[in-house]
């Protein structure tokens, strides 16, 4: 387990939340906080959520939407990185993110080690599951160009939330590790919603809280 035991998991909607805090079987040492819709809110309420208490480890986690060819709907995404995907500028040329125009960075690390652990975990659970790039952008992805477009910008793109840059910006500020999970509920892409897998993502990531509380011992 963690120097500091506690794990604070932040979801931006009380069904994710509802979630999560099934997976994890009550186990007191996780405690499951809204985070609001997009990463402004998601910053804000991590922080204060840290303010109030030590943690080892900050986990961003709800449903998302994933890139064709890297992330099917009904999959798991571990962070191998968190990307503030449209975190820049527009130029005639094209986008510029705001690491290429020197003012700090749109991409926060995380625990590569725990990443790989919690993959290899999730796997080997028999939980379809993949590590890679998963984006927070303010607006969700509606259509074949901007999906095209973000994965052009952050090579191998898995899915796109609207929290976890915030999230994960608050667990810096705070010296805190960050991960994020998210369970596939639709494509990156043409917007569908009737056709989102909202219920099957939901159960999946409950699927995953016992695994995660497994690599964590
Ligand atoms: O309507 C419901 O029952 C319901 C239950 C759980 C969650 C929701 C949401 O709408 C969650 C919004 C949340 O999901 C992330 N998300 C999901 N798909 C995408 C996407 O394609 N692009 C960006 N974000 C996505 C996001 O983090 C939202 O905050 C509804």
């Amino acid at each position: 387990m963690l120097k500091r035991n506690r794990v604070l998991v932040m979801t931006a909607v009380a069904a994710e939340r509802d979630a999560v805090l099934r997976g994890l079987g009550g186990d007191a040492r996780f405690d499951v906080r809204l985070a609001g819709v997009g990463p402004a809110a998601a910053a804000a309420n991590t922080a204060a959520a840290l303010a109030g208490g030590e943690y080892g480890l900050v986990v961003s986690a709800g449903i998302a939407g994933g890139f064709g060819g890297r992330a099917d709907v009904g999959t798991l995404v571990v962070s191998s990185e968190i990307v503030a995907a449209d975190l820049g500028v527009e130029t005639p040329e094209g986008f510029t993110s705001v690491d290429e125009l020197g003012f700090g960075s749109a991409r926060v690390a995380v625990d590569a080690a725990l990443a790989e652990k919690v993959t290899a975990a999730l796997r080997e659970a028999g939980l379809p599951v993949s590590c890679g790039p998963v984006l927070t952008v303010s607006t969700a992805t509606g259509s074949a160009a901007t999906a095209a477009a973000l994965a052009g910008r952050v090579e191998g793109a898995a899915a796109e939330g609207m929290e976890g840059f915030g999230v994960a910006t608050a667990a810096r500020l705070g010296s805190v590790p960050v991960i994020e999970i998210r369970a596939v509920s639709n494509p990156v892409g043409p917007r569908d919603r009737a056709a989102w897998k909202i219920r099957e993502a939901l159960e999946l990531l409950e699927a995953a809280g016992p695994i995660f509380v497994e690599v964590l011992e």
